[in-house]
């Protein structure tokens, strides 16, 4: 990656400048936090001619974007993926990646993919690879993700498509998985309900809507009935071995029959050490 001392951008950018003691450091990398949202990690390094805007001999020549987060999400139906999708997104500024979401989004189009992924996802059965499998990769790859690092939902839920992921070299560098006790994930599954307006998840038992204007506009999933939930959930059972075996070394477990807050900051906890141990690894990360 190439720059100059022109293209400090985005904006949230502070000098690092090295112990004169010790010109080896000369080369290191930080986070950048501005507010809430970690931004990304900048390598300042030591430049040859000392422009005059800036006393110090250390400038950002290049702001380069370190390599973003690559994060896998996975649990049961209801487990909770998608209200914690929600609050990664919003702190770290991934792309989220929702299988499920795809495959609904071409269910809406009318495609003959649609069509067939809805007949699978009636039966609460996996949709096949050669339908799935692509539609990820083209997401994953598309520019905002490669930018801004993902946060893949949902994906993989066999080997196969683990296999597919490593095949096109997406490696993750996390893999959370929420473990909700099975008689709760049914209970919030036939109780789930969304606002098509805003994208807000509701129960209607643990977190009913606001307004009656709201509540009359909700929707359910098609596929969030308990009969389907508990084909959904055996499917998930028969998978999950497989893929989490994949992922052992990278893998956190979370228990997720907790307050959506108090799962959070179990997954945050996680984030941030992962990115510090990148703030302390320099070399690695920016290789
Ligand atoms: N990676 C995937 N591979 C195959 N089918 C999938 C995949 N992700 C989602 N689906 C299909 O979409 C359905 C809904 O998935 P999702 O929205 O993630 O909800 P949930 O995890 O609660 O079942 C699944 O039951 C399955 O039929």
């Amino acid at each position: 990656m190439t720059g100059c001392v022109h293209c400090i951008s985005p904006p949230p950018v502070t000098l690092y400048t090295p112990p004169r003691t010790s010109p080896s450091s000369a080369s290191r990398s930080f986070f950048s936090f501005s507010g809430d949202a970690v931004h990304s990690l900048y390598r300042v390094r030591r430049v040859t001619r000392s422009p005059s805007i800036m006393s110090p001999k250390f400038q950002i020549v290049a702001a380069e974007k370190a390599k973003p987060l690559k994060i896998m999400i996975s649990g049961a139906p209801a487990s909770g993926k998608g209200t914690q999708c929600e609050l990664i997104t919003q702190k770290y500024g991934l792309v989220h990646i929702s299988a499920g979401d795809l495959l609904r989004a071409e269910i809406a189009s009318g495609s003959e993919n649609g069509r067939r992924a809805k007949e699978f996802m009636e039966k609460g059965q996996l949709v096949p690879d050669e339908i799935v499998v692509m539609m990820v990769k083209d997401r994953l790859s598309q520019k905002d993700s490669e930018q801004n690092g993902w946060l893949l939902d949902g994906y993989p839920r066999s080997s196969s498509q683990g296999k597919a992921l490593k095949g096109f070299g997406f490696q993750p560098d996390l893999f959370i998985v929420l473990e909700v006790p099975e008689d709760i994930l049914i209970e919030r599954v036939v109780g789930r309900r969304l606002d098509p307006v805003t994208g807000k998840i509701y129960h209607m038992k643990y977190s009913p809507p606001e307004t009656e204007e709201i509540a009359a506009r909700l929707t359910q999933r098609f596929d969030d009935t308990e009969e389907k939930a508990k084909l959904r959930l055996k499917t998930h059972n028969q998978n999950v071995t497989d893929v989490l075996s994949m992922y052992d070394d990278i893998t956190i477990k979370i228990e997720g029959n907790r307050s959506k807050d108090e799962v959070f900051a179990q997954i945050d906890t996680a984030l941030s050490e992962l990115l510090q141990q990148r703030n302390t690894a320099p070399s690695s990360l920016l290789s």
